[in-house]
């Protein structure tokens, strides 16, 4: 089976894995519902043949059996809650390992989303169905009707009672159901907004601290706060005031059951057992149906994410299929074909018709001023921006649908502003990584020309960052992030805005490094930068401008365009370097 077949059918399987626990709850759910009739039968037999016989022998030998059978009860329904939080626990389990292995980037990192989205809240959500009572309820739901058949057994007239009890429970736990929708999404909206404050606060309590906005924010979480409590009331007094209702209507069957059973037992339709032990049994079958009734919501949500699940593990699934429209015999390590970017607030065009090839051991710059695309174009090959058109191929796959344990050995970024983990130095210049040992970490930030300024910290690699690195200096964040992008021992480096003052001051380590890995390790290095670098060993450079990227015409541009065009080139130079056109814009691309 390969990996679009098995993520196609992996709910279902990991459903059918745990088949035997969910057939053997469903046979404990009839067990225990058979012997829940015990207490019924107990009291019946207690009023018409232990009293009517005066028989303490049956009296100890009915009750000593009906601790026993209790006790077995117990037992069971014990039992099936364990298997169901198990069984959930292993569908989880089973579930969220597919979505991690066969998960792409961007599915797991969706752009404007806060939260990793790839199916993980769905299948949590479903293991919560499982593990809660509402599995529960529904198997006890299925049972009911043998309660109520009981019931018309001891008298047709109790029964009907009994039946029309459970239509005006359904009835009203369905309108609060329906009213009660809006209100619980108000509630839950009022409490997401003391959520993202709690959030703003978490993430941006050094901006708020330094530029005083504490008065501010006090106002507005005053204002969240007093929304999300009275919303919180207006719904728990709704729902209390339903609960009580249904708990009287309860209250208002049992006793007409038992008014009733008297009146046939007046008129010797009904012995007094089976009056008590109808009373008894109207609770028995009413409790369930009000907790399905409950449930109902919590069902029809649990749909919902299995279908959302599925759709999440079928969208994949037709992804790893179409990998086969990739290519992955192409001598390219990254070409960008004609790719075009909107923005997602404009729908303006950020990147125009941009193409750009490289076989690897290059050092290619872009140059553009403030503005014009360069940190869109360096994040869209990185694949995290949707594409209008175009495609962008890495090693011959698209660079989306890249799984983040591939692109962690493609990609290695050094952003513009970089943010950091909350962690060790060690543990944001290895990113993470489990392997990591303390020899490359080091090298990398010798190769940042770090290593120095790390070890005079007291703490050294073991300093604990916060998400700022506010304890460096802007300087040094730079350089941590580039030590971070040099650790990876990427093919594809993309430094965005490289800072001129570290060109300044490490001049010589940095050209040595980008050699060593451009000529020895064959990486193609791509540095965005608002004033030409002119880097020595620069292979190509280009203007962005208006997110459209041209041959900026150095000297160096116009020696290998005029050699291209010399006679005297070599042919295989020649197959090297062509010169296309896209868009009216020139540019010099590797073949
Ligand atoms: N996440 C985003 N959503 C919408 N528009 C964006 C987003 N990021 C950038 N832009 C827009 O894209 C354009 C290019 O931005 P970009 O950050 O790529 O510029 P840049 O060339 O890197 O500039 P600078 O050198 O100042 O960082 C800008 O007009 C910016 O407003």
């Amino acid at each position: 089976m390969n990996s679009a077949q098995a993520l196609r059918g992996a709910a279902r399987h990991a459903v059918r894995r745990g088949s035997l626990v969910l057939t053997a709850a469903f046979g404990i759910s009839f067990a225990v519902n058979l012997l829940r009739l015990a207490g019924p039968l107990f009291m019946l037999l207690i009023y018409d043949r232990v009293l009517t016989s005066r028989s303490v022998e049956t009296l100890v030998a009915l009750f000593g059996l009906l601790i026993m059978l209790l006790c077995v009860l117990g037992t069971l329904d014990y039992a099936r809650k364990r298997m169901l939080a198990r069984f959930g626990a292993q569908f989880q389990e089973q579930i969220e390992e597919t979505l991690l292995s066969h998960s792409g980037r961007n599915q797991f990192f969706q752009q404007g989303r806060a939260k990793p989205a790839l199916g993980l809240d769905e299948v949590d959500g479903l293991r919560g169905f499982l593990h809660s009572g509402s599995l529960i309820a529904v198997l006890d739901f299925l049972w009911t009707p043998m309660f109520v058949a009981v019931v018309f057994v001891l008298h047709p007239l109790l029964g009907w009672i009994c039946v029309g009890g459970i239509g005006v429970i359904c009835l009203l736990m369905l309108i609060r159901s329906v009213f009660k929708g809006g209100r619980q999404e108000q509630a839950n909206l009022a409490r997401g907004s003391i959520g993202k404050l709690k959030n703003a606060i978490v993430a941006s309590h050094q901006t708020m601290r330094k530029q005083d906005m504490s008065v501010g924010f006090k106002e507005r979480w005053k204002t969240a706060r007093d929304d999300a409590r009275d919303r919180a009331i207006s719904l728990q007094d709704w729902t209390s005031w339903f609960n009580s209702i249904s708990r009287i209507t309860v209250m208002v069957v049992r006793y007409s059951v038992l008014a009733t059973g008297a009146y046939l037992t007046l008129q010797g339709e009904l012995t007094a057992g089976a009056m008590v032990a109808a009373t008894f049994m109207v609770t028995r079958v009413l409790g369930p149906v009000e907790r399905f009734v409950t449930q109902i919501p919590r069902l029809i949500q649990a749909r919902e994410q299995w279908r959302s699940l599925n759709q999440v593990l079928k969208t994949r699934a037709m992804e790893l299929e179409d990998a086969y429209s990739e290519q992955p015999s192409t001598p390219h390590r990254l070409v960008v074909d004609n790719v075009s970017v909107r923005s997602p607030l404009t729908g303006a065009l950020l990147l125009r018709s941009v193409s750009l090839t490289s076989t690897g051991g290059e050092l290619i710059e872009i140059t553009g001023t403030s503005s014009q695309g360069k940190t869109v174009l360096a994040e869209t090959i990185l694949g995290m921006w949707k594409l209008s058109s175009g495609s962008i191929l890495v090693n011959g796959h698209h660079t989306g649908r890249l799984t983040d344990v591939e692109a962690q050995t493609v990609f290695g970024y050094a952003p513009e502003n970089p943010s950091f983990l909350a962690g060790t130095i060690a543990e944001n210049i290895s990113g993470l990584d489990p392997q990591s040992n303390p020899e490359k970490v080091s090298l990398a930030a010798r190769r940042a020309r770090m290593h120095a300024a790390i070890c005079a910290l007291p703490m050294g690699y073991n300093t604990e960052l916060d998400p700022q690195a506010s304890c460096l200096s802007n300087f040094e964040r730079n350089q941590l992030a580039l030590a971070r992008a040099f650790y990876k021992d990427a093919q594809i480096l993309i430094i965005d805005t490289l800072d001129s003052e570290m060109l300044v001051r490490i001049p010589k380590k940095l050209e040595t490094t980008f050699s060593l890995l451009r000529e020895r390790d064959n990486v193609t290095i791509i540095v965005l930068t608002r004033q030409p670098l002119n880097l020595p060993d620069t292979t190509r450079s280009y203007t962005l401008q208006d997110g459209r990227l041209a041959v900026r015409q150095t000297k160096a541009a116009n020696q290998s365009e005029k050699d291209h065009n010399s006679p005297a080139i070599k042919p295989a130079a020649a197959a090297k370097m062509s010169v296309v056109g896209k868009d009216n814009t020139p540019q010099i691309v590797r073949s």
